[in-house]
């Protein structure tokens, strides 16, 4: 099983430091998301990766080699990094049948990943009359071309449509079950949480986060529980007595803070209150990472007030 391994990683670009003494692994087995607000040094780190830029210190190795010493790079692993980069006059199974030729793939493999990434029937047209969505599903077959055990992608979802969407879901879940190192990039909260096991999450190019996606929302969120009763006035007097944080919503649903809804439920009952809808809401994605990257977001709107306001220590390197 091939692991990404980055050890001590910089890179300086003249007096900017992209990626600051950055270590960490990605595995096997699992969708690892990679997150960061713009220019946190996610397109940098995965260039180094696969050696199209040179660190300034430290390393960048798959399965303990660096990406140059690869024999058979394209089956080891496959990358989206611009989906712009396909030459536009040529069709995409031209440009996929050329790539294969060089890499002595046959051409049943490019059938295969052209109906793979619903590209069957416009694989004879030029390039350059595709859409957004159309080359960045022609990036995505050129990653899977080789049938590699790595696949790195920066921002797969970009252009697609909502049916483009799942699909990317599905496939990356798919390509992590059969046992593959899965490393994707997006600024796509929703996204994200919807496909990723893992996450790692960097701030002006250092590791800010390098753990499993529950353990994030865990500790980085705030557990509120949503409850709905016919007698909202008696819940609610029940909750001020009992010291709970509680605020109720036009509707007549109540948010109780740090709670759990067994807890709240229970409390219900004893007193013969009627419950018609108890909820646990669980932080998300979103909520976390704002939380976590707030101090080192370098775009960020003057009006931007990041929904939980939990301190940014913990998981730092
Ligand atoms: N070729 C380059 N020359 C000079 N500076 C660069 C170069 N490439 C990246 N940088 C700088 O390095 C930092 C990290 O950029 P990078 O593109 O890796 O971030 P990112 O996390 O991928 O951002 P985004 O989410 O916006 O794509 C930024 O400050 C960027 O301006």
């Amino acid at each position: 099983m091939t692991s990404i391994d980055v050890h001590e990683l910089t890179k300086d670009y003249g007096a900017t430091r992209a990626v600051d003494r950055l270590a960490f692994q990605v595995r096997p087995g699992r969708v690892t998301g990679f997150l960061g607000p713009n220019g946190a040094g996610k397109s940098t780190t995965m260039r180094l990766v696969l050696g199209l830029d040179r660190p300034t210190s430290g390393t960048a190795t798959i399965g303990g080699q660096p990406y140059a010493a690869l024999t058979d790079p394209l089956r080891r692993v496959g990358a989206l990094l611009d989906p712009q980069a396909a030459h536009g006059a040529r069709t995409a199974r031209n440009h996929l049948l050329a790539l294969a030729a060089s890499n002595g793939l046959g051409a049943t493999r490019v059938e295969e990943v052209l109906e793979e990434t619903g590209l069957g029937k416009v694989g004879g047209r030029r390039i350059k009359t595709f859409s957004l969505g159309m080359r960045q599903r022609l990036g995505i077959a050129t990653a899977l071309l080789g049938d590699p055990e790595v696949i790195m992608l920066d921002e797969p979802s970009n252009g697609l449509d909502p049916e483009g969407i799942v699909w990317i879901r599905e496939l990356l879940k798919r390509l992590a079950r059969e046992g593959r190192t899965v490393l994707v990039s997006s600024h796509l909260m929703n996204e994200t949480s919807s496909f990723a096991d893992h996450l790692i999450v960097l701030g002006r190019g250092r590791l800010l986060a390098d753990l499993p996606m529950r353990e994030f929302l865990d500790s980085r969120g705030r557990t509120r529980v949503r409850i709905r009763t016919t007698e909202s006035a008696r819940l609610g007097a029940l909750l001020r007595r009992e010291g709970y944080r509680a605020a109720q919503s036009e509707d007549a649903r109540w948010t109780v803070d740090e709670v759990t809804a067994e807890e709240i439920g229970a409390m219900a009952a004893r007193e013969g209150i009627p419950v018609v809808e108890l909820t646990d809401e669980r932080p998300t994605l979103e909520q976390a990472y704002l939380a976590l990257t707030a101090d080192t977001t370098e775009f960020a709107s003057a009006a931007r007030t990041p929904a939980l306001s939990s301190s940014t220590n913990g998981q730092e390197a």
